[in-house]
């Protein structure tokens, strides 16, 4: 829904809906231990997410999802129960030229508890995804190549932990 309303502000639905037909789902329950009174004890390390998009419920309201900013400041991201969030991944941000921007994230534990979320994320099965012809011009340079999704997040896991933490991931990957 919210990707549909961002193709249609690009003029780029007929791309979008074309990605769409070959999006799958994985839904992941996440359990961050409870830190057991260690101060500002980091839950999941900062990363980009290797998705094309995904949705993160936090069961309790309450901090612990944290982004950073442009100029490097981590803020928090406050959660009801009842709402979502919704992060781009490296593949979109590939797939809009580096217009959307994946953000980079991670959770910090500040409460004597376990904190549990649910995480769905989506990835692009057999097709190749490529930057819609209407996002390059002059002014907006290709910037990434064509590219197979499983094929980057197989790159990722290759290089293991120093790959899954690596901002610049989906640059060195297909980057132009
Ligand atoms: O549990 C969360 O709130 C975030 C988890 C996360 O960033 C991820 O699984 O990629
Ligand atoms: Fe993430």
């Amino acid at each position: 829904m919210v990707m549909r309303m961002v193709a249609k502000s690009y003029g780029i639905e007929k791309d979008y809906e074309l990605l769409l037909g070959s999006t799958t789902y994985i839904l992941k329950f996440n359990k961050c231990l409870n830190p057991n009174g260690i101060e500002k004890n980091l839950g999941v390390i900062p990363h980009r997410d290797k998705s094309f998009m995904t949705v993160i419920e936090q069961q309790e309201e309450g901090k612990g999802l944290e982004i950073q900013t442009k100029n490097g400041e981590w803020v928090q991201v406050h959660l009801s129960p009842s709402s979502s969030i919704v992060l781009a991944g490296d593949a979109c941000m590939a797939w809009s030229n580096g217009r959307i921007e994946a953000p980079y994230h991670r959770v910090i534990m500040q409460q004597n508890k376990d904190r549990y979320s649910l995480v769905l994320s989506s990835f692009v099965k057999d097709l190749k995804i490529e930057v819609p012809q209407e996002l390059v011009d002059e002014d907006h340079p290709l910037q990434f190549k064509a590219f197979d999704h499983y094929e980057y997040i197989k790159y990722v896991s290759d290089t293991t932990v120093e790959g899954n933490r690596m901002k610049g991931a989906i640059s060195a990957y297909c980057g132009i």
